[in-house]
């Protein structure tokens, strides 16, 4: 495992803030508020994304927990317990459904969805509102019940509020939903076990999230990403039509411009191929590539936890730009709360000199909100 220097920092940081939270006689309780809450911010100027074993999320140690949940923030996590079959298997499905005829994927436009389920076109999206769309292809899908002792699973019939409702599937392609949905509730289960850790991270219960957590509101897609010429920056020198446009959970209200669409949930964890292109920006304005690491995922913080947190877990900037020359394929998994969850701010997050700063919506409410905008700019085809 390598840590970055600024994570072995934070991470020691906030082994200092757990003693003093945890240890009543420590002469340092008289730390105030403030020091304590920037102790657990995560704005960074990192010059690497750092690697993080995550098998600790399992141990029956409460020590070895606490540790690994000092270190957890944006990151590339291994030991994460998904096959490589499981993961490839959902790959090849991705290509098979990108490689059906255009028409055939339309069928299954996302915009004949009202909650957003299905496939976005080449441009489809425009996830930086500067940009001119962006150059991927995708298929979105929501949590759906594995049937008991079988590779089937029951549509999704929960009332979830705002964004109820079922996934689309393709007909003609044997054996996709059973792989997607495989992977789906393995990735979950990384979901699960990254939930406790954020919570330690933040000086709460372990438990805080699972009753919030009880009917996962987590959105996968799968991405296809075209090459895009080694001198589009020639061309579009602002990078206008890139794979996906700069994107990030900071909704800033001061921002003259407010052009940056949202990562809409807690967390997100990313599968990559070998093409890279995915980059970070860190605090100082610098991008960052998280280079693919085969056996790993990326996990990045998202929207929702911003809010909930009152930006103490803050998510980065990113983009995608494909200059690899070869086709990119992409899996990220969108982690939520129950879309009827409230998101009032946490109240170890809240401090006299930091007050709340976001209206207060369910996470339905909000996670729609987002994709209505991130689809206002296209229409059904
Ligand atoms: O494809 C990637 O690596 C990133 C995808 C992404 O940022 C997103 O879908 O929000
Ligand atoms: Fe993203």
């Amino acid at each position: 495992m390598s840590l970055s220097p600024q994570s072995q920092a934070s991470c020691s940081l906030n082994s200092f803030h757990h003693q003093m939270a945890s240890t009543p006689s420590c002469p340092t309780t008289s730390a105030s508020p403030e020091l304590l809450l920037a102790l657990k911010r995560t704005d960074s100027t990192f010059e690497e994304i750092p690697v993080i074993d995550i098998r600790d999320a399992r141990s029956s140690d409460p020590v070895a927990r606490r540790k690994l949940a000092d270190l957890i923030r944006d990151a590339c996590i291994n030991s994460h317990g998904v096959a490589d079959e499981v993961i490839n298997d959902t790959v090849e499905a991705a290509k098979r459904f990108f490689a059906l005829p255009e028409a055939t994927k339309l069928e299954l436009d996302i915009h004949k969805s009202p909650i957003f389920k299905g496939y976005t076109a080449l441009l489809g999206e425009n996830t930086d509102a500067r940009g001119l769309g962006d150059l991927h292809e995708g298929f979105d899908l929501g949590w759906e019940r594995p049937i008991q002792n079988s590779n089937s699973y029951e549509s999704d019939t929960r009332d979830d509020g705002a964004m109820t409702g079922q996934n689309v599937w393709p007909a003609s392609l044997p054996g996709f939903k059973e792989a997607v949905l495989r992977y789906y509730h393995q990735v979950l289960e990384v979901g699960k076990l990254l939930f406790p850790l954020f919570a330690l991270a933040l000086d709460l219960p372990e438990d805080f999230f699972d009753n919030k957590t009880t009917k996962p509101a987590a959105i996968m897609r799968l991405l296809h990403y075209p090459p895009q010429s080694p001198t589009s920056f020639e061309t579009d020198p602002e990078g206008r039509q890139i794979g996906i446009g700069a994107h990030t959970d900071r909704h800033d209200p001061n921002l003259l411009s407010p052009h940056f669409f949202a990562e809409e949930q807690c967390f997100t964890i990313l599968w990559q191929d070998r093409a890279g292109g995915l980059q970070v920006q860190n605090m100082a304005g610098k991008w960052i590539d998280a280079v693919p690491i085969p056996g790993t995922f990326i996990v990045n913080l998202g929207d929702q936890f911003s809010r909930w947190t009152n930006d103490v877990f803050k998510s980065t900037l990113h983009r995608v730009i494909n200059h690899s020359g070869a086709e990119r394929y992409s899996i990220p998994l969108f982690f939520g709360t129950d879309y009827n969850v409230l998101l009032e701010p946490i109240p170890t997050c809240i401090t006299p000199g930091s007050p709340s700063k976001y209206a207060l919506m369910t996470a339905g409410e909000y996670v729609r909100s987002r994709l209505e905008a991130t689809y206002a700019h296209s229409v059904a085809v």
